[in-house]
């Protein structure tokens, strides 16, 4: 088990090696995204099985089952209601949140199920964080914004070592530069860009694995926009990153992996350069050609 998931460490041989409870489900040779090992991408980060999510009566996910690879972007693309922003939620649990809504299947991350009763959904949104398209920092200065997670997860052990968090988490989120002589200007001062680059720093500052992003670009002009797609190919060489995007182009631009999204199925995935050029299904080869959509 993710000893980052649930508040109970387990222990850990001298290799690293999960010992004990929970180590029968670690894996020693991670799998492959099938073709995607020649793509050069890395493991399976998630694994989704089956995936079905009701909103009371309504099923808006039909058994959706999705190899997620490490240290690579995937785009979720689809006609507007097919279910990818469900699904990302599936991906940290974000569904429980929703009135209602009930998911079926599993969702193993490094092997481990996320649903587990064990697994502290608190803890889980850290390791898997998620921007949404809407930049929504919080009420409070750009420090505070960054700082406020990795406090309340007790990540720093002294005030300098806070101070360093954060402003490591800026630099990788490409906003140091600008906001540097004003950290403690209000977080809600910044441009939308730099809103939605703060939201990412803020995310990354408590050390996560996974960043999903939903549509994080759609409120955001096209430097901004540009600036942000920049970020994200820099971000994939550490974190499995997933993106929902009604872009094609961006798509095209940022992912390496593709999944498209039809009335609450997955149609087809593949490599990105694949789905673009040569998809296997006629539904893709509509979709991405403005058929429909
Ligand atoms: N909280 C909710 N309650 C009820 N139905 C919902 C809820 N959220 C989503 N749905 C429904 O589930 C289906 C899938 O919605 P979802 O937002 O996942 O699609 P999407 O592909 O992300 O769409 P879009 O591209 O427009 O954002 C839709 O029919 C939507 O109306």
């Amino acid at each position: 088990m993710n000893t980052k998931l649930i508040r109970t460490p387990i222990a850990y041989g001298p290799e690293g090696q999960p010992t004990g409870a929970g180590a029968e489900h670690s894996r020693s040779v991670a799998p492959t995204v099938g073709d995607s090992a020649r793509a050069g991408l890395g493991p399976i980060k998630i694994s989704a099985k089956n995936i079905k999510v009701f909103y009371g009566e309504k099923q808006a996910l039909h058994g959706v089952s999705l190899d997620i690879p490490d240290k690579a972007v995937t785009a979720l693309i689809g006609p507007s209601g097919c279910g990818k922003s469900t699904f990302l939620r599936t991906l940290n649990r974000m569904n429980d949140t929703v009135p209602g809504a009930r998911v079926e299947g599993r969702i193993e991350m490094d092997g481990e199920d996320i649903n587990d009763k064990k697994v502290d959904p608190v803890l889980l949104r850290a390791q898997v964080g998620m921007v949404f398209q809407k930049p929504n920092p919080f009420p409070k200065s750009i420090f505070e914004n960054v700082a406020y997670g990795p406090k309340i997860h007790g990540l720093a052990s002294s005030k300098s070592e806070l101070e360093d968090i954060v402003q490591s988490a800026l630099k990788r989120a490409g906003l140091w530069d600008e906001v540097a002589d004003r950290l403690h200007a209000p977080g809600t001062g910044l441009s939308g860009g730099q809103q939605q680059r703060l939201v990412i720093a803020r995310a990354i500052a408590v050390e996560p694995e996974v960043i999903l992003m939903d549509e994080p670009c759609s409120a955001l002009d096209p430097i901004a926009t540009a600036k942000i797609e920049e970020l994200i190919d820099e971000l994939r060489e550490r974190y499995c990153i997933v993106i929902v995007t009604h872009s094609m182009a961006q798509a095209a631009r940022v992912s390496q992996r593709t999944a498209f999204f039809h009335m609450g199925n997955i149609v087809e995935t593949g490599d990105t350069e694949d789905i673009f050029t040569n998809p296997r299904e006629r539904r893709t080869l509509d979709y991405i050609t403005g058929r429909f959509g």
